[in-house]
């Protein structure tokens, strides 16, 4: 296994009649010897541009990429030691299940019972024992799927790269199998990038995620972080579900207290005031960043607001009220829609919530649940969690 380091790539495909397009930017990442991560984005971010680039299917435009301390910018992809699960699956038609899975080891030089064995092995692991004498037209999408990932887990390689490896797999069988490769690539020390648009698949798989927009990395940080200490404003309201609230605020410094304002549409009049507490618990390049007046966004994660009909915030929550203006049983959980001043917020309980449409709702924000973005750079300014 290896380290794999990205520095300053970039990927700018360039075709005639046709202004380039710089699908990857300037990506920096350092992913450690055994780790497992996730490139996480939507369609079109440059996930499988960068996974490519480091399989050697598509040059490097920019910048470097070394596996230890090997450059491979120049490699042919058979020169990588990189095993591949592509999204297309590219299997060999000529050939059984257990050839396709077995060819990479026969071509080297392992004896041939230390091959079956590894290909028994992967096959149990990925419920594909059954197929193995099948040919891969014979087969359905999803199990034409897993021939392609044993191809790529059963070989010895020092990189793993699997494009949507489960994409095609029911969510059941999907659910099943992610653990099982989890702790398959951790007993291996397998040095993994997943590429996935599928955010519990990425949380579920990695010690650290890369959340991609545009072809620029917006956070690598593992699922814990991203969800409590998200970079900026994409980030925020790309991880989790449903979405954090973002609402538009001032900061107030009075007093050497850390306040933000939602002013209700159309008045001055506070809509939501949260308390973050004395100025002086943030660390002092932090505070420089503050200002009276600032614009900023509010987060506040919909699982973390409490509901009550009385006034019951305590210690470090603030309080507000508001009207209910929606509220949705959705089978395990409850969206409750609540109206402060022209803007909604979105509140996840667990239980039912016997509140009718118009009730007036009391909320209890807890520090822990509260974010500041500055408004004009989009970046994160405070995190809640931080000040507990
Ligand atoms: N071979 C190519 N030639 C020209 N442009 C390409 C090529 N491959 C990808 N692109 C463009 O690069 C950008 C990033 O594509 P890429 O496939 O890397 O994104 P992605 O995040 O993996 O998307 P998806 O999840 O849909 O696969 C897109 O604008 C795409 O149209």
């Amino acid at each position: 296994m290896a380290a794999l380091t990205l520095e300053q790539v970039s990927k700018i495909y360039r075709e005639k009649g046709k202004p380039d397009n710089r699908a990857v930017k300037s990506l920096n990442m350092s992913i450690h010897d055994g780790e497992i991560i996730s490139l996480l984005g939507s369609s079109g971010c440059g996930k499988t541009s960068t996974l490519r680039m480091v399989a050697g299917f598509e040059s490097v435009s920019e910048g470097s990429i070394r596996l230890g301390e090997r450059v491979l910018n120049d490699l042919k992809p058979a020169e990588r030691n990189v095993a591949m699960a592509f999204e297309g699956y590219a299997l060999y038609p000529p050939l059984t299940v257990r050839d396709n899975i077995a060819f990479s080891l026969l071509r080297g030089k392992t004896p041939a019972a230390e091959v079956q064995r590894r290909v028994a092995h992967v096959a149990a692991l990925l419920e594909i024992t059954d197929i193995l004498d099948a040919y891969p037209p014979t087969l359905s999408g999803g199990q034409q799927q897993r021939v392609s990932l044993a191809r790529a887990l059963v070989r010895q390689a020092e990189l793993y790269l699997l494009d949507e490896p489960m994409s095609q797999l029911e969510p059941q069988l999907r659910a099943v199998l992610r653990g099982r490769i989890k702790e398959y690539l951790i007993e291996h020390r397998m040095t993994s990038v997943f590429v996935t648009h599928d955010q519990t698949e990425a949380v579920a798989l990695s010690d650290r995620i890369a959340v991609m927009s545009g072809g620029v990395l917006q956070q690598f940080a593992s699922p814990e972080d991203l969800k409590e200490r998200p970079a900026n404003l994409f980030v925020a309201g790309f991880i989790g579900e449903p979405a954090m609230n973002l609402l538009p605020a001032r900061l107030h410094l009075d007093g050497g207290e850390l306040r933000a304002v939602v002013t209700a549409h159309g008045s001055t009049a506070a809509a939501l005031s949260v308390h973050f507490g004395p100025l002086a618990r943030l660390p002092e390049a932090q505070a420089m960043a503050l200002h009276e007046g600032q614009a900023v966004h509010l987060g506040v994660r919909p699982h973390k607001v409490r509901l009550g009909s009385t006034h019951s915030a305590q210690g470090t929550e603030s309080a507000a009220q508001g009207q209910l203006s929606f509220n949705q049983w959705q089978g395990d959980q409850s969206h409750v829609g609540v109206e402060l001043g022209g803007h909604t917020l979105l509140v996840v309980t667990d239980g039912a919530v016997d509140l009718a449409e118009g009730a007036p709702v009391n909320l209890a924000l807890p520090l822990s649940a509260l974010h500041l973005f500055d408004s004009a750079s989009e970046q994160a300014l405070v995190h809640g969690a931080d000040l507990r």
